[in-house]
């Protein structure tokens, strides 16, 4: 579903403040591949997904989705392909406006303009069905504003969004980062069961060592610009905290153990 071929990507070239972000990184997704990825500071997550999402272009390399080479689409062009879900609950919704627009644009993500932009009857049942799946309580508040919503009832409204067009590839870039822990749990939960119900090709970024054991079936580790692990479901079943840790250590030094965020 997601084949990434030998991409590489520096920041401000030929400057004192060069980095190599992405190094020749290979990767592939079969349909339904639930793919978590860690790594510390700087390891090149986001810019693996930015990349991938059409944010930044690469330097080299290739990209295709379902077989559709996307390496020189722009960003919107990618849109209808990837739906994404960002750390920050202020992003992926618009505050101003209600529940249902934000659900009646996400409906119409990757499809062709319409002059018709309010919502039928079957549309709001649509609608009423799906935020009954989040368990919380948004199904009656439909002509809410979305700002008033907390950053759990955003994140999982915005999870909801940006899976509701049945894309081809999700991304989560630390999406349960910015909420408190039982908050992060629901939605992490919520991840799982639409993703498992649309069988959704995902990458999901963390920076929790047991989140990324427990969810998905698969897991990858960055550092350096690559990807120093890729553990399949088999082993990953079998692993604890304790053992990634350990196979960081033989493989990239004690320098990347002592990264904090890494521990968290
Ligand atoms: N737009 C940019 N301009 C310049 N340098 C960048 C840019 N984006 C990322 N970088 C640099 O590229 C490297 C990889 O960054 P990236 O954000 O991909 O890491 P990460 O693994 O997501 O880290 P974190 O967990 O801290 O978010 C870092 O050194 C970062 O400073």
């Amino acid at each position: 579903m997601l084949r990434i071929e030998k991409i590489s990507k520096t920041f401000n070239p030929n400057t004192i403040t060069e980095k190599i972000a992405l190094s020749d990184v290979s990767l592939h997704l079969a349909p339904g591949d639930f793919v978590t990825v860690i790594g510390g500071n700087g390891a090149g997550k986001s810019t693996l997904m930015n990349c991938v999402a059409g944010t930044y272009p690469v330097d080299e390399g290739r990209i295709e989705i379902a077989g559709t080479d996307i390496t020189k689409w722009p960003e919107h062009r990618r849109a209808k392909y990837i739906g994404r879900v960002f750390q920050d609950p202020m992003m992926g919704t618009a505050a101003n406006m209600q529940i249902e627009e934000n659900l009646a644009i996400a409906s119409r993500r990757g499809k062709r303009p319409t002059l018709r932009w309010s919502s039928t009857a079957r549309d709001r049942d649509r609608y009423r069905e799906l935020l009954a799946g989040l368990r919380l309580g948004l199904e009656d508040r439909l002509e809410s504003k979305v700002g008033l919503l907390s950053g759990g009832q955003r994140q999982a409204l915005t999870l909801l969004m940006a899976t509701m067009a049945e894309p081809k590839l999700l991304l989560l870039d630390e999406h349960t980062a910015a909420l408190d822990p039982k908050t992060a749990e629901k939605v992490l939960s919520l991840t799982r069961e639409i993703v498992a119900r649309q069988r959704l090709t995902t990458l999901m970024i963390t920076h929790n060592m047991r989140d990324a054991l427990k969810f998905g079936n698969r897991l990858i580790m960055m550092y350096g610009g690559k990807i120093l692990f890729d553990i399949p479901e088999e082993k990953k079943k079998h692993l604890e905290v304790k053992d990634l840790l350990a196979m960081f250590e033989q493989a990239a030094g004690s320098e990347l153990v002592s990264d904090s965020l890494l521990l968290s």
